[in-house]
């Protein structure tokens, strides 16, 4: 669906050069919603913007659907434009326009005659959740129906792709999360590919399949969300996992619980999607002659299944707490025994 080759993005300004956009090669396919994270400055803004040519890039390709985005002449570029709706951090709505009228603004644009244009805006008002605001202005709305203006306009001209460039960053968490909600309906109902930037891995973990992670405009890593949560490589994804996962794999957490602990198994246990429970535990107390005690852990939901971290303790005899991790590599549940900080 998209295939991105070679693409960099070189800044020139008075004293120097700048690399936001650094040779990156990605390949997202249809319907996934792929996200991209990543720090300020690493180049999250320049490479979505790279995707529809706000920004003219200094190398390479980006095809969506066929078509070379990056060597667009300007009236094909307008019709490209059509295919790949964005929605913004600040909304970027005409304040001087109805909601109606905002979302319409690009139907007349693309010169849809007014009836067929009115019945589309009533659609989309319906599909984003705002029926009875149509008349209302942007300054009358909650920043979360902003949002919603800023994706029924996005979707008027059916896209293929939608872009959000932070589009919960100015939300709070909870108009976030039902903004998120709407992107997965959407996403779901309309099989609409979404490319989407953030800081936040709540973000990521709530909504995406795919994740990238930036860092000086290159990609460092990029998985599934699920594999780059249970194994994240860079210390800069490990940072943004911390983030939604607590600390149970910090230093200081992992310090206390063997200084508390010393003379005992402690076991690090990784549930991936179905077996995030803790069924596992309890057959284990009853299999073993040993005690179990939870340290500490904590379990969250992903777009692909749940995942969670697990600290336990085992006391009892060294051979039979050989047994319990013989037995626990046999099931899909991943096993680390005294993990070090
Ligand atoms: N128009 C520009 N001229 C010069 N340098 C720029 C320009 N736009 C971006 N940059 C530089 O490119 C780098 C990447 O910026 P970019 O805005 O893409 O990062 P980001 O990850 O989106 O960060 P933020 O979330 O803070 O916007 C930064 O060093 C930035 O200063």
């Amino acid at each position: 669906m998209i295939s991105i080759k070679g693409l960099s993005k070189v800044f020139q300004t008075k004293d120097q050069e700048v690399t936001a956009v650094d040779n990156l090669d990605l390949t997202i396919e249809k319907g996934e919603i792929f996200g991209v994270i990543g720090y300020s400055g690493a180049g999250k803004s320049t490479f979505i913007r790279l995707l529809n040519r706000l920004e003219d890039p200094s190398a390479g390709s980006v095809v969506i659907d066929d078509r070379d985005v990056a060597s667009l002449k300007k009236k094909e570029l307008r019709l490209a434009r059509q295919d790949i709706g964005m929605i913004f951090q600040h909304f970027n709505l005409l304040w001087s326009r109805t909601v109606h009228d905002n979302i319409a603004f690009p139907l007349e644009v693309a010169g849809v005659a007014k009836k067929e244009r009115d019945q589309r805006v009533e659609e989309l008002i319906e599909l984003v959740g705002l029926a009875g605001r149509g008349q209302s202005y942007p300054s009358q709305l909650s920043g979360g129906q902003k949002q919603r203006v800023g994706i029924a306009r996005a979707l008027a001209n059916k896209p293929k792709v939608l872009l959000c460039d932070e589009a919960t960053s100015a939300l709070d968490p909870e108009t976030t999360d039902s903004i998120l909600d709407l992107l997965v309906d959407i996403n779901q109902k309309l099989n609409l590919t979404i490319v989407l930037i953030t800081h936040e891995m709540h973000v990521i973990r709530k909504i995406c399949h795919q994740v990238a992670v930036m860092e000086g405009g290159k990609i460092v890593e990029q998985g599934d969300v699920l594999d780059v949560f249970l194994h994240p490589q860079k210390k800069v994804t490990k940072r943004f996992v911390d983030q939604v996962m607590g600390d149970p794999e910090k230093e200081n957490s992992l310090n206390l619980i063997h200084d508390t602990y010393k003379s005992d198994s402690i076991l690090k246990l990784h549930f991936v999607g179905e077996n995030t429970n803790q069924a596992l535990i309890s057959d284990i107390s009853r299999r073993f002659n040993i005690d179990v005690n939870i340290l500490h852990g904590k379990i969250t939901q992903t777009q692909k299944g749940a995942y969670g971290t697990l600290f336990v303790q085992f006391s009892g005899e060294q051979s039979e707490i050989e047994n319990v991790v013989g037995y626990i590599q046999s099931t899909t549940v991943e096993v680390e025994v005294n993990p070090s900080a």
